[in-house]
């Protein structure tokens, strides 16, 4: 580790202090370097505080409660204690404290500096009156933030973002959710199952369109048994608040009324105020990176990105993944020219051929990799299987137990490419999917990894006896 004589001279420098950021300190550091972490809210950022944590603390009763009914003789409520459900939220977020997650940081040599920082040139960076110096790199982590479409009226009128959403301190009466992403519908139903009534609003005609169609299909079908409210094909075109009542009025002239309007129309990355134009980038623009982690555009191998700015894959592990990479290669190139191979220690090769996510409704979807249409596009021969879950497994889990899997298979390599499952309790099931497709299993040998009688991963079998094994 390079000696810190000056309190304002590390060898990285970490902008944004979320999931991501404290993984670049914390593997520069592990690597050897001093490092700076500058978060000007929360350490923790998104994930800890509106996000992933509280979203997965609002859902998860709602979906033990709905499990217990599908099982006759367990003996269950017909609804949940909101009151309690919304505690045990707070104290996933620490009550929006991070006092924790900065001790963890300075336990782990981590220098947490509180402020908002801006890039200023070359390996220099501002936090208020202080002008930070890189030795070896700087890292920006800043996140991303919604966006708010240019509806009539919005922007005058008090709308919930996925902040508000996630840690809300009372069930509303009525809340309409505009977007029909992940954030929409795990929201969505989260809210409905702890009491609002709901309407969704969806452009299309399902939701979660990146998705397998599988996915949108049974998420609608599940959401719309719950009581949701689901409005597809339709467009936004103006807002209003009225009192405590807040309007949305719909293309087709229809108006939906409500006490809350939850807006969950995508993010954008968080560059507008970081200094990128003080190296010559664009403020709002995604800081596009290479496999190392490396911003295009900049030149002397010193500004690196990692997390939801970059526009990769905007999840928490997979940003934590790529912040190992970019924490490891700093340290690396501190000690000399490094090569950085595809599949090696300091390439994110994983965020091409396997990015896993589970969306937490009920039904889960759990996909990785590729869906059909991408794979065709990309050029690949492909065979698509399909299949309903319904294995000894599945049968015992729940009684009417509904799911469905598709596996993608790349026809020439005999390897999987892209496997989607959507069912109750189905997000375990994808890690296995994970390793097939980066570990690029052959099908042949993927035959004998056995599942377990009667576990619902027997559907593996199944898809590989219908792919003709
Ligand atoms: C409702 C919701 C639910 C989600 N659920 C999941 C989930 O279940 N699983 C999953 O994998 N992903 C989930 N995500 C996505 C996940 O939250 C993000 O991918 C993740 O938080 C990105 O981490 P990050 O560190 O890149 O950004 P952030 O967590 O946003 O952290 C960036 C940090 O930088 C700080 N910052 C910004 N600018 C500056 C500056 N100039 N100076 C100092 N500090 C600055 C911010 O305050 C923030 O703390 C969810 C997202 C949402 C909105
Ligand atoms: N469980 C998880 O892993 C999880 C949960 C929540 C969020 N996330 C991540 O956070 C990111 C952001 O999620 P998100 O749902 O905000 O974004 P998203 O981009 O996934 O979805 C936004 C949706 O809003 C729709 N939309 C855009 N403009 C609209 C308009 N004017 N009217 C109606 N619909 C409109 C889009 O068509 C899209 O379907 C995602 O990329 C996701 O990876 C992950």
């Amino acid at each position: 580790m390079t000696a810190n004589f000056d309190p304002d001279t590390f060898d990285v420098v970490v902008i944004g202090g979320g999931a991501i950021g404290e993984n670049v300190a914390d593997r520069a550091v592990k690597g050897g370097l001093t490092a700076a972490l500058v978060e000007h809210e929360l350490v923790g950022g998104e994930c800890s505080y509106w996000a992933c944590m509280p979203s997965k603390a609002l859902l998860r009763p709602g979906h033990a409660l709905a499990a217990a009914r599908r099982l006759p003789g367990v003996p269950v409520g017909d609804h949940l204690d909101a009151a309690k459900v919304l505690a045990r939220r707070t104290y996933f977020t620490s009550n929006w404290d991070d006092a924790g997650q900065v001790q963890w940081a300075e336990g782990a040599g981590i220098t947490v500096i509180r402020g908002s920082a801006r890039l200023d040139g070359e390996r220099r960076v501002v936090v208020g009156d202080r002008t930070l110096i890189a030795r070896q790199a700087v890292a920006v982590c800043t996140g991303s933030v919604p966006v708010i479409p240019p509806l009539e009226g919005i922007a005058d009128t008090r709308v919930w973002t996925s902040r508000d959403a996630t840690s809300a301190k009372e069930v509303p009466g009525r809340l309409i959710v505009l977007g029909g992403g992940v954030v929409g519908v795990e929201l969505a139903q989260a809210w409905r199952r702890l009491g609002s009534e709901v309407d969704l609003v969806i452009t299309g005609e399902l939701p979660l369109p990146r998705l397998e169609p599988i996915a949108g299909e049974l998420v609608a079908e599940g959401l719309r048994e719950d009581g949701v409210r689901l409005h597809t094909g339709s467009k936004a075109v103006r807002v209003s608040r009225t009192g405590g009542e807040i309007e949305l009025g719909l293309a087709d002239g229809a108006v939906l009324k409500a006490d809350e309007l939850l807006v969950a129309t995508g993010r954008r990355p968080a560059t507008e105020h970081v200094g990128v134009e003080t190296v010559g980038l664009k403020p709002g623009d995604t800081l596009h990176v290479d496999d190392s982690g490396l911003v295009s555009g900049v030149d002397g191998q010193w500004l690196y990105a990692a997390g939801d700015v970059t526009g990769r894959a905007p999840l928490t592990h997979q940003g934590k993944y790529d912040a190992r990479v970019v924490g490891d290669v700093i340290a690396a190139r501190a000690k000399g020219p490094v090569e950085t191979p595809p599949w090696s220690q300091y390439a994110a090769t994983a965020d091409h051929a396997a990015v896993p996510q589970v969306v937490f409704t009920d039904p889960e979807v759990a996909a990785v990799g590729l869906t059909a249409d991408q794979a065709a596009r990309a050029g690949i021969e492909t065979r698509v299987v399909d299949l309903d879950i319904a294995v000894a497994g599945s049968s015992v889990h729940a009684d009417g137990y509904r799911g469905k899997a598709r596996m993608v298979v790349d026809e020439r390599r005999k390897v999987l490419v892209g496997v989607t499952f959507v069912g109750q309790d189905v997000a375990e099931l994808l890690h296995s999917a994970t390793v097939a497709i980066v570990g690029e299993v052959p099908l042949h040998r993927l035959w004998h990894a056995v599942p377990s009688y009667p576990t619902i991963s027997e559907v593996w079998l199944r898809l590989l006896e219908a792919y003709g094994l």
